[in-house]
């Protein structure tokens, strides 16, 4: 047996719609299977280690299920001012997390954890945008809140979505902040023999 067959088949440890869209792109057939791991942390962890060790979390729940695949499993958190912001709880959280974010540069780190179900070999990585967001008025917050854009994404704000009307410019990787760094990805894969190019 090849070793890519033995990695196949390629499954997405994730419930975000984003993520399987982003991964469609690399062209790889893969299955999904949400994990669902408790997200808490050390707080005393740096934003890098926090997403690393989410991803391979998220990665090991599902590998754990299984006795062959590839296992793919990503983490989002949004760090302003060395605080970690998560996706908020409800509306309040929403507005205060928008409000302290809005005329100010923030940073967004994703990571991305690999691991073969059959060996348990794992590769974990991450990478980390900033983003410049533009003054937003009480009343555009609450106006974008009620959208309910932000209720699920980390910061609640989507770049891919409304929220690209709030953001001013980033430095990095675009695919970083929507939750899924593609060029990471690739890189990650190519370390078992999957290459996109
Ligand atoms: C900052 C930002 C985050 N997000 C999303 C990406 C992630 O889905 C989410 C952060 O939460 P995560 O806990 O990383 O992911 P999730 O709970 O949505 O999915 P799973 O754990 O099952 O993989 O925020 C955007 O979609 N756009 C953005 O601009």
């Amino acid at each position: 047996m090849s070793i890519q067959s033995t990695l196949l088949p390629l499954i997405l440890a994730s419930g975000s719609p984003r993520r399987k869209e982003l991964l469609y792109a690399l062209g790889f057939p893969f299955v999904v299977q949400s994990s669902d791991v408790d997200e808490s942390c050390d707080a005393d962890l740096a934003p890098e280690a926090i997403v690393e060790e989410l991803s391979l979390r998220k990665a090991n729940a599902v590998a754990a299920e299984k006795t062959s695949g590839l296992v793919l499993g990503s983490d989002t958190i949004v760090v302003l001012d060395n605080q970690v912001l998560g996706k908020p709880q409800d509306e309040a959280e929403a507005f205060r997390m928008l409000k302290s974010l809005t005329g100010r540069e923030h940073v967004v780190f994703s990571g991305v954890a690999l691991v073969d179900a059959a060996s348990g070999r794992h590769e974990v990585a991450h990478s980390s945008t900033k983003v410049r967001m533009r003054p937003m008025s009480d009343e555009e917050i609450l106006a974008y809140i009620a959208t309910k854009e932000p209720m699920d994404k980390a910061g609640a704000y989507a770049i891919q979505g409304i929220g690209a009307t709030i953001v001013e410019g980033i430095v990095g990787d675009y695919f970083t902040v929507v939750g899924l760094p593609l060029a990471l990805t690739a890189d990650l894969l190519k370390r078992f023999d999957l290459h996109v190019l």
